[in-house]
Order: structure tokens, then C-alpha cells, then sequence
């Protein structure tokens, strides 16, 4: 049976837009928004009627015309830790993401933004895959800290939607290999995914893994700690800047990597210098997991290196990422809507009863 499902996937820079039909797109939207745009608004709650105006807009210069669509799939947000699969947008769900219960981000606008889709152009609402999906093995869990533990908040749709379609380049089953897949967008994860399960992961969200566009990634602790006792920082301004202030951002003033990439096309020596430890330190992250995936019991070597989101299309940071870790494991890069195309897909079993609609239950 075949579908008319809508996804919709407010990211940090951007908001995208995609209309399937019979598997196929025909609309793709990605409307990107200036760092100017998103800082006028006190909140992500507070950007929901911005987005839905970006949505609508999208929709309307579409042949969309009197489509009734069966499902409304919005990218799942900071939600409480779920296994991977497809959930029905319920009251909890949207209580938890609007009282920003497990955390801020614009994916939490997903639901929400789904919900009304569905309830102006018919489809059931739903979420696949949220950023919270949780499939950590319990060694990946503790840190030296009893306290503290590690959660799993990452780019699941993305990772898992990459890795899926480089085993089937490679002739293999997804749910049979060993993938270290590289999401590299506005926010970075690099997860190890040992036969369909993504068991150990560097969490976008939580200071972890390398830096971004706009993200610090992991900082040395004392030195952050320092930090703050000289009061060059109090704690919601340096959670600003780990988050929405640091990384590429905070070096070179610009979270637009073609900016990067003209600047250094141009000869500036300082974007060079950055984009070689950004690439760096991608690359010393993906290599941190390979003791995820190869142990004494379980000596069979990675099968890909799979790199995906935005940066991928950066044909110079990916030879310089292949450059460092070919010799190490195959390269796979992954262009192009697959969080849509995983979004869709998903939905779409789910109303053909392939796979079962969860419940979310906070
Ligand atoms: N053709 C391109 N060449 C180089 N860099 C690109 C290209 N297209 C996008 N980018 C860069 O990719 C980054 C954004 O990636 P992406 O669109 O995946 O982010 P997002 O969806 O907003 O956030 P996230 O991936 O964290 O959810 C930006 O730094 C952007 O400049
Ligand atoms: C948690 C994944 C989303 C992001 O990094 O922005």
C-alpha cells in the first residue's frame, strides 16, 4: 500500500521539509535559518509559530494542492530514554516537551508541529526514532564519577537511516555489521552500531565528542572549572556557549562551513588551522570507538566508516577525514534526506502493520 506522509524536522540551523508520495518525494524544503533569526526568540518553545509558518509556506508553494495525507511524521525531541521505533504523538509527549522536562532543543518543535499538520491535512501524528533513543551497553554507562552517568542523545533517524543504506552499498545487512557512523551537521554524534544496535554513542547534547559548527564538544574540566571561579563565565552563559557558542562558531564567527571553506579557498591561515583540528578531531572521536565494536569474542573488523549530514557535502573535510581513517576502516559518505527518507519509511510500515506503533509513556 502506498502513502501521502509528510516529515518535518526542525533542526538547529534549519527547518526541512518533505512530502512523500508513493515512497517518492515530491516537495523537499530546506529552509535554513540565520543565527540572527533563531536569537530573537527567548526560546525554542517561543520559535513554534516561526516554523509552522516555514512549514506552511513550504506547503503552499508545493503542488501540495487537496492531498489528504495519511501520516505527519515529525523529528522526535528530548523525551525520556525510549528504545528506537515508531510512537504515536500523545498529551505526555507534548507535556514533556513543552515544560522541557528532559531538555531544550529544536527537534522538541517536531511533535508539536506534527500534531498540527495532521490535525489541518488528516494523517495520524507521529514520531520515529527520537534524539533520546537509548541502546547504550551498560559498560558505556558509568563515568569516574558514580554520580554522573552517560545518556544517549543523538541523531538516531540520521545515523541509523546512513548506516542502513551503506550496508546495503556494501552488500550487507545492517542488523549483521559493525558501522561507526559519523553525523556531522550543526550538531555532531559519532555512534558505534554493533548489529542494529547503537551501543555506544558521543551525546550531541551533553558536552561530549568533538567540537561542531557551534558546539564545544568535550572541554578539559578543570580548565572549564577555572572558568567559571574567574567569573568569565556563569553557568546558563557558559551552557550557552557549549551549546549555541562554541566550536567553529566561537573561532572563526560564522556556523556556515562554506564560509569556512571559502576563507581558507582564499587563503586565510586561521580558517585552515581550525578546519584541520576540527577534522582532527572528528577523527580522533570515530577512532575512540572502535573498542565498542572489536573485542577478544568479537574480533571482526569494522565494516564502514559512514559519514552523513550537511558537512558530508564538504567534499574537502571528507578527504581530509579519509585521509586519517581509510587506513583504518572503509569509507562510506551518505548524502542527501535520509532522516526524511527513515521518517517516511518507518511511518509508512507502521501503517502497513509491518512494525507497531509504540506508546510513549514519559
Ligand atoms: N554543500 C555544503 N558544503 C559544505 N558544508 C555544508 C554544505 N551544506 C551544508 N553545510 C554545512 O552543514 C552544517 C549544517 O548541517 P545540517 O544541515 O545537517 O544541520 P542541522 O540539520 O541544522 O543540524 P543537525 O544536523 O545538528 O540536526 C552547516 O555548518 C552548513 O554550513
Ligand atoms: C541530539 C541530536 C540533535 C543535535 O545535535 O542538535
Amino acid at each position: 500500500m502506498q502513502h501521502a506522509i509528510l516529515t518535518i524536522n526542525p533542526g538547529s540551523t534549519s527547518t526541512k521539509v518533505v512530502l512523500f508520495q508513493d515512497g517518492k518525494p515530491i516537495l523537499s524544503r530546506d529552509e535554513q535559518h540565520p543565527k540572527m533569526q533563531l536569537a530573537a526568540f527567548a526560546d525554542v518553545w517561543s520559535q513554534y509559530a516561526m516554523r509552522l509558518d516555514t512549514v506552511l509556506k513550504a506547503l503552499a508553494e508545493s503542488a501540495f494542492g487537496d492531498l489528504r495525507l495519511d501520516a505527519v511524521v515529525g523529528r522526535g525531541g528530548l523525551l525520556a530514554p525510549l528504545p528506537g521505533g515508531v510512537y504515536d504523538i500523545n498529551e505526555q509527549m507534548i507535556d514533556d516537551l513543552r515544560n522541557q522536562r528532559y531538555g531544550e532543543h529544536p527537534c522538541n518543535l517536531g511533535a508539536p508541529l506534527a500534531l498540527e499538520l495532521a490535525s489541518r491535512f488528516g494523517g495520524r501524528a507521529l514520531v520515529v526514532d527520537p534524539v533520546v533513543t537509548d541502546e547504550l551497553s551498560a559498560e558505556a554507562r558509568p563515568t569516574g564519577l558514580p554520580q554522573v552517568h552517560r545518556r544517549s542523545a543523538f541523531h538516531a533517524l540520521s545515523q541509523r537511516g546512513a548506516a542502513r543504506e551503506a550496508a546495503r552499498r556494501r552488500g550487507l545487512k545492517y542488523e549483521a555489521g559493525k558501522f561507526i557512523v559519523a553525523h556531522l551537521g550543526g550538531g555532531i554524534s559519532i555512534g558505534a552500531h554493533l548489529r542494529g544496535r547503537v551501543v555506544e554513542v558521543t551525546n550531541a547534547l551533553d558536552g561530549e565528542g568533538p567540537m561542531t559548527p557551534e558546539r564545544t564538544g568535550a572541554l578539559p574540566v578543570m580548565e572549564v572549572l577555572r572558568l567559571l571561579e574567574n567569573g568569565d563565565y556563569d553557568v546558563p552563559g557558559l551552557r550557552r556557549a557549549v551549546l549555541r557558542g562554541g566550536g567553529i562558531l566561537a573561532h572563526l564567527g560564522t556556523n556556515d562551513f562554506r564560509v569556512v571553506e571559502s576563507r581558507i579557498r582564499e587563503g586565510d591561515r586561521h580558517a585552515q588551522d581550525v578546519f584541520h583540528a576540527f577534522a582532527y578531531n572528528i577523527a580522533r572521536h570515530a577512532t575512540s570507538l572502535l573498542p565498542a565494536l572489536i573485542t577478544s569474542t568479537d574480533p571482526l573488523p569494522v565494516d564502514a566508516l559512514v559519514i552523513t549530514g550537511g558537512l558530508a557535502k564538504s567534499t574537502v573535510l571528507v578527504a581530509e577525514l579519509a585521509a586519517r581513517l581509510s587506513p583504518i576502516m572503509p569509507i562510506e559518505t551518505i548524502l542527501g534526506m535520509t532522516e526524511a527518507h527513515v521518517m517516511a519509511s518507518s511511518a509508512s510500515d507502521a501503517l502497513q502493520g509491518t512494525i507497531q506503533i509504540q506508546v510513549y509513556q514519559g
